[in-house]
C-alpha cells in the first residue's frame, strides 16, 4: 500500500473534478473514474494498527461492498480512494423523482444492503458503525454497494458540519438509541446498531420522503435525536403504516429491526432470507434473471424519461412556433419552419386595417400609466383573439394604433373585415380599402400600395358584395403621400361574431 496514486496525481484529479463532478469528488486512477474522500488532517501517523486496518479493508471483495483502491497520505492531498458508483448514493436515487422504483426494485435495493452488510459482519470489519442512505451507493447497473466503513483512524468529521448544527444532528438520525446514549460512542458501532440503521433506511425506501419522515409531526433533527435517545415508551420512530408497504410483513420486519431492545433485532443473515421470501415474485434466486429484470426496469425508467423529455421538447417547439406565427404571416412561418426559402407572393387585393382610439391622448393624460397599459392590453387581446379566427396577420401595434393586413382571395373567404369592425366596437371607424400588391416584407406592402383614382376605386363595390356593411360616403380625404382618396364611414354591419 498505500497505493501508487501519488500526491501529485491526486492533486490534478481534485482540480479536474470541479468541472464535471456529479455526486462526489472524483478523479482518474489507472484510467477509471474513482471516488475521492478527503481526510481532513494535517498529518497521518502510519503505525501497525493502521496498516492492519488498511489491509482488512483492502482484502474485502464482494459485489455489494465498495472496493477500496488506496489512500494518499501525503499532505495536503490526503484522501481515501474508492470505486466510483455513478448513480450516486441511495439517498440521491430515492430523491430523484425521475427514477421510478416498483416494489421489486425496492426489495432488490434492500437485499443488496443485506448482502453487503452480512458480508461485512462476517468479515474482520465486523460492523459498519455509520450505515445510512448516503453510505449506500448505486452503480451504473443499479447494483447497491456499501461504502465508508472501516479505516476509522483515517475518517475525520466533515469540517463544514458544526457541532450542534442541523446537519450534525441529521447525521444521527440512523443511529440506534443505545449508541446515542453512550458517552464515548465506538466509531465502528455495533452489529445490532447497524440493523437499527438498516430499518431507518428501509423506511426511507418505502416512503421516499427523506430520512425519518413523520407524516403528522414536523420536528427538526435535534428534537428527533433527543426523543430517540430518551427511550421513553412509546419509542419514538418514523412513520410506518402497513397500508404504505407492499405487505404487512415488511412493516413487521422493519419494526423488529428498530426495536428498542437490541436483542430483539434480527441479524442480517436472518434478514436476508426474510426479505427474499417477501420478494418472492422479484427474486427468483437467479442472478441473471435478477439483473435482467433490473435492467428492464432501468430501461423502463429511461423510456419514461425520454417520453417526459419529448413532451418538454414539443412544448418548447410549440412555444417557438407560436412566437413565429405571431411575428410572421402563417404561410411564411410554415415555410421557414420547414427550412424552405420564402417565395415572394403577389395578391390581387389586400385589406389593410388600422384602428385608432378616439381621444386616446386626452384619455391617457387623465389615466395612470397602468390604466393605459391595461386598456391597450385588453383591447389588443380582444383583437388578437378575433384575428386568430381569420386569415389575418397583425403587422404591428404602435401606441393606440393596431394594424393588420389580409389578402383577399375571394369575397366569401374573407369575412375578416366584418369580424374586426364588429368586434372591436370601433364606431365610425374609417375603412380604407386599397388594392395593390403585397410582398412578404409587410412594410413594403403598405408603402407600395398604389393609390388609385378615387373615381375608379370600386372599393365600395367590393364591400357591397358582402351585403352586410352599411357604408356612408365620407368623401375624398388627403392621405399622407398618397393624395386624396375616397373614403367611407362604416355605420354598422349585420354581422355578429
Ligand atoms: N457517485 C458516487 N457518489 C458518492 C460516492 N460516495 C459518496 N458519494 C456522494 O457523496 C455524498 C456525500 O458522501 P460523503 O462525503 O461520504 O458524506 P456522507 O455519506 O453524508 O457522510 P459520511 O460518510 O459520514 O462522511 C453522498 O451522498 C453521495 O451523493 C460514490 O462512490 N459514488
Ligand atoms: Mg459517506
Amino acid at each position: 500500500m498505500t497505493s501508487d496514486c501519488s500526491g501529485d496525481t491526486i492533486a490534478v484529479h481534485l482540480s479536474d473534478v470541479v468541472q464535471r463532478q456529479l455526486f462526489t469528488k472524483t478523479g482518474y486512477y489507472k484510467g477509471a473514474i474513482v471516488a475521492i474522500k478527503r481526510i481532513n488532517r494535517s498529518s497521518i501517523n502510519i503505525n501497525k494498527p493502521m496498516l492492519m486496518a488498511i489491509k482488512r479493508v483492502k482484502d474485502l471483495q464482494n459485489d455489494h461492498v465498495v472496493r477500496f483502491l488506496g489512500a494518499c497520505i501525503d499532505p495536503p492531498n490526503m484522501c481515501i480512494v474508492t470505486e466510483y458508483c455513478q448513480k450516486g448514493s441511495l439517498q440521491d436515487v430515492l430523491e430523484n423523482e425521475q427514477i421510478k422504483l416498483d416494489w421489486m426494485f425496492r426489495y432488490s435495493l434492500m437485499q443488496d444492503i443485506l448482502r453487503g452488510m452480512s458480508y461485512l459482519h462476517s468479515s474482520e470489519i465486523r460492523s459498519h458503525g455509520n450505515l445510512k442512505s448516503t453510505n449506500c451507493v448505486v452503480d451504473g447497473r443499479f447494483v447497491l454497494k456499501i461504502t465508508d466503513f472501516g479505516l476509522h483512524a483515517l475518517r475525520t468529521p466533515d469540517p463544514d458540519v458544526e457541532e450542534g448544527s442541523y446537519a450534525y444532528y441529521r447525521s444521527f438520525l440512523w443511529t440506534a438509541p443505545e449508541l446515542l446514549r453512550m458517552q464515548q460512542r465506538p466509531p465502528e458501532g455495533t452489529q445490532k446498531g447497524d440493523v437499527y440503521s438498516f430499518a431507518v433506511i428501509c423506511q426511507e425506501i418505502v416512503y421516499r420522503m427523506g430520512v425519518f419522515f413523520m407524516s403528522n409531526i414536523d420536528l427538526g433533527p435535534a428534537e428527533i435525536h433527543e426523543k430517540v435517545k430518551n427511550g421513553v415508551k412509546p419509542y419514538f420512530r418514523p412513520t410506518l403504516e402497513e397500508s404504505d408497504c407492499p405487505c404487512d410483513e415488511l412493516a413487521v420486519v422493519i419494526r423488529r429491526c428498530w426495536a428498542e431492545d437490541p436483542m430483539e433485532r434480527p441479524d442480517f443473515q436472518a434478514l436476508k432470507s426474510i426479505i427474499r421470501k417477501l420478494n418472492k415474485d422479484g427474486d427468483k434466486g437467479n442472478i441473471l434473471d435478477n439483473l435482467l429484470s433490473r435492467m428492464e426496469q432501468y430501461a423502463n425508467n429511461l423510456e419514461a424519461l425520454v417520453e417526459e423529455r419529448t413532451a418538454d421538447y414539443l412544448e418548447q417547439k410549440k412555444k417557438a412556433e407560436d412566437l413565429l406565427y405571431m411575428m410572421l404571416p402563417k404561410s411564411v412561418a410554415w415555410q421557414l419552419i420547414r427550412g424552405e426559402s420564402v417565395a415572394a407572393e403577389v395578391f390581387e387585393s389586400v385589406t389593410i386595417y388600422f384602428s385608432d382610439i378616439c381621444g386616446f391622448t386626452a384619455l391617457s393624460s387623465e389615466s395612470t400609466p397602468f390604466q393605459v397599459v391595461d386598456l391597450l392590453n385588453d383591447l389588443y387581446t380582444t383583437f388578437d383573439t378575433v384575428i386568430e379566427k381569420f386569415d389575418v396577420y397583425k403587422v404591428e401595434t404602435i401606441g393606440d394604433a393596431y394594424m393588420t393586413k389580409t389578402a383577399i382571395k375571394a369575397p366569401d373567404r374573407n369575412p375578416f373585415r366584418v369580424g374586426v369592425c364588429r368586434c372591436c366596437g370601433v364606431k365610425d371607424a374609417p375603412v380604407l380599402s386599397v388594392r395593390g400588391h403585397s410582398q412578404h416584407g409587410v412594410q413594403d406592402g403598405v408603402q407600395r400600395t398604389t393609390p388609385e383614382d378615387p373615381r375608379e376605386s370600386g372599393h365600395q363595390e367590393i364591400l357591397d358584395t358582402f351585403g352586410t356593411f352599411e357604408l356612408e360616403l365620407r368623401g375624398p380625404v388627403e392621405m399622407k403621400g398618397k393624395g386624396a382618396i375616397t373614403t367611407y364611414w362604416l355605420r354598422g354591419s349585420g354581422w355578429h361574431l
